[in-house]
């Protein structure tokens, strides 16, 4: 369904790649009707391959569709001026940048060019919305460094604080979390859910990042087997089996219960009731997930009894009298000796 409000949207939409005179083209993804909020973080996901680049190349008018448009409001991309795309628009991608001399600043600086003159001059408004960028992108102690001298994952923080700097109604990141660690992949994601919340601008995001995207996603584009494409709210998409349809692998399997994926020889063998106390629950249940042990969380008459804050903290009730264990691994090996008996 289309909604008036849609920052930018698709019309049977059909992306790929020509190949010349003779041949036909490859269709990557077809009959795409498909829109971005004001407001909200949409995460683009699908395996290597599937699309993803592609897709976004296509939504920012930087490769030509093979059939459908891209509209804005009520005009398509294609007849709009470079210059006004480029205030309404933004993209980061990851492709190697040309700019090894720059400052960090004078990066970002340039997200300003579609509203300074023809000298390039920065007014102090200018300066001020660079100054929000690089704070926000949590780029400011990187300011005067080289870029040349940043890491990968310091170098993306600059070019989403430029995309930011751009201020444009819809920004297109294509994988900006590849190059962080874990603590910034979690900072970077929760950066652009609360920036589409906060100043109402459309944010599309591709990642490999299922469990953040799951978190963090107001909307989710999957394009899954066979390239078929499917969106909708994270939970909708999980309740419906969509997300797992998407992402159903030999050795991987999505576990709907807990939006967790099981890895491996994860063939449950034999399940326990367990009780306690929630992280610990937590983190015993994927601890017997790996041994191919299941877990069913009860409220009373546990097997397994967990009191994080209690010596002897795992209580075992299977056997007779009940034995006490002061880790996970002590009462894993326990339940992994009993069952081989
Ligand atoms: N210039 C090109 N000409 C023809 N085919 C291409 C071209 N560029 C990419 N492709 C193909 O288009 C398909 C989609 O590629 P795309 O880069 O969009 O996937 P992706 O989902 O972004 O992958 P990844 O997660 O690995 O980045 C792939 O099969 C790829 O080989």
């Amino acid at each position: 369904m289309t909604t008036p409000s849609a920052a930018i949207r698709t019309e049977r939409l059909a992306v790929g790649y020509r190949q010349g005179k003779n041949k036909p083209p490859v269709v990557i993804l077809d009959a795409l009707n498909v829109q971005l909020q004001p407001g909200q973080l949409t995460c683009l996901l699908g395996p290597n391959g599937a699309g993803k680049s592609t897709l976004m190349r296509t939504l920012a008018g930087l490769q030509a569709p093979l059939a459908g448009a891209v509209l804005l409001g009520a005009t398509n991309i294609l007849d709009e001026s470079p210059e006004y795309m480029a205030r309404k628009m933004s993209m980061v991608l990851t492709d190697r940048i040309e700019a090894n001399n720059m400052t960090g600043r004078e990066l970002v600086a340039l997200g300003r060019t579609p509203y300074t003159n023809w000298l390039g001059t920065l007014t102090p408004s200018d300066q001020q919305m660079i100054d929000w960028a690089l704070e926000v992108a949590g780029a400011r102690p990187l300011a005067r460094r080289r870029i040349h001298q940043l890491s990968d994952g310091e170098r993306q923080k600059i070019l989403i604080a430029r995309a930011l700097a751009q201020d444009t109604d819809v920004i297109i990141l294509d994988e900006p979390t590849a190059h962080l660690d874990l603590p910034n992949r979690l900072e970077m994601m929760q950066l652009l859910h609360e920036l589409a919340r906060k100043t109402q601008k459309s944010i599309l995001v591709s990642t490999h990042e299922l469990d953040l995207a799951l978190r963090m996603a107001d909307n989710l584009w999957l394009i899954g087997p066979g390239r078929q494409f499917t969106e909708g709210m994270p939970e909708d998409l999980i309740l419906s089996g969509a997300f797992e349809a998407a992402f159903s692998k030999s050795g991987l399997c999505f576990d709907n219960s807990t939006g967790n994926f099981l890895i491996g020889n994860t063939a449950i063998t034999q399940t326990y009731t367990i009780a306690g106390e929630p992280l610990a629950l937590e983190w015993t249940r994927r601890a017997l997930q790996k041994q191919g042990l299941g877990t069913h969380i009860v409220t009373e008459d546990a097997q397994i009894e967990v009191r994080q804050s209690a010596p002897g903290v795992w209580t075992w009730h299977y056997v007779l009298p009940p034995t006490d264990h002061p880790t996970i691994y002590s009462l894993l090996n326990c339940l992994l000796a009993n069952k081989q008996q």
